[in-house]
């Protein structure tokens, strides 16, 4: 399935928020949404999971307005992971990643084997089978945030949309997750913070900065010097992964008028 964004702006409080972004993502392709902070890319992905409504433009699932379809259709077709998601009761981790199979019966139905099997499966693929009965609240931060991905993929949707999907994770959680993510081959809309794992796991990215799109491309034509002075303030260099032959950078500070005067 795809999923695109149509000249979408977002207003709130009297501010526009973000304004005529266009962006799309095709089947099984994993692409990126950077900025610095501030920049729009949560408000974005909270019009394409429907918390804000866009003031204009619109977000289509192949094609048909997301506003056109029920809630049970959308709930089957996009699962997302929004930042900071949490939960003020302790459900057991199996509970959560159960109410990843609620599209898919109705609120009373039981469970059926065949919706327990995905919910194993996805709590297996996070590598949290081990903690299925331990409350949610009792887990690290790493580990309820690989309990909501689980959830997410436990939902079988066909377009995942995870806005700072590594938050919390260690290294190995982050770099595991985003491969198990793009490996999944589900469409994927992801607000990342870490431009290296972005350049890594990325067909392709879109960058903000003060709610409008700078810059759309392939890690390798986005992330260059220049638009991480600009956009990012920092200055890079750009290197190759001597395995994946994919773009790595390494960060320095701008120099600032004040260093330069010191
Ligand atoms: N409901 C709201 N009312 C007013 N301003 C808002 C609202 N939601 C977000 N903003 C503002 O919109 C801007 C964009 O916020 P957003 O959370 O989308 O940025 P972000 O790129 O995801 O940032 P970060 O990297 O820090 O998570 C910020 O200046 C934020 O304060």
């Amino acid at each position: 399935m795809d999923i695109s964004l149509n000249g979408v702006s977002i207003t709130a409080a009297g501010r526009t928020l973000v304004e005529d972004v266009t962006l799309a993502a095709s089947q099984g392709r994993f692409v990126g949404l950077l900025g610095p902070n501030g920049s729009g890319k949560s408000t974005t992905l909270r019009a394409v999971y429907q918390v804000l409504k866009p003031s204009a433009g619109a977000v289509l699932v192949d094609g048909k307005p997301l506003e056109s379809m029920t809630a049970r259709t959308r709930a089957r077709a996009i699962a997302a992971v929004a930042q900071e998601s949490h939960t003020e009761f302790d459900f057991t981790v199996s509970e959560v990643v159960a109410m990843g199979r609620l599209p898919h019966h109705g609120l009373l139905d039981r469970m059926t084997a065949g919706d327990r099997q995905w919910c194993d499966v996805a709590l297996a693929q996070v590598g949290l089978a081990h903690l299925a009965d331990r409350g949610v609240l009792t887990l690290s931060g790493g580990e309820r945030q690989r309990v909501l991905i689980a959830r997410a993929l436990a939902q079988q949707p066909r377009i995942l949309v995870l806005d700072e999907p590594t938050n919390h994770l260690d290294i190995r959680h982050q770099l595991e997750i985003l491969a198990l993510v793009r490996a999944s081959g589900l469409t994927v809309l992801a607000a990342l913070h870490d431009l290296n794992l972005a350049a890594a796991m990325c067909d392709a990215v879109h960058v903000l900065d003060h709610g409008r799109l700078v810059a759309s491309g392939t890690p390798e034509q986005v992330l260059t010097p220049r638009l991480l002075a600009e956009v990012f303030g920092v200055h890079a260099a750009v290197v190759r992964h001597p395995a994946t032959g994919r773009p790595q950078l390494l960060f320095d500070r701008l120099e600032t008028q004040e260093d330069s005067h010191a």
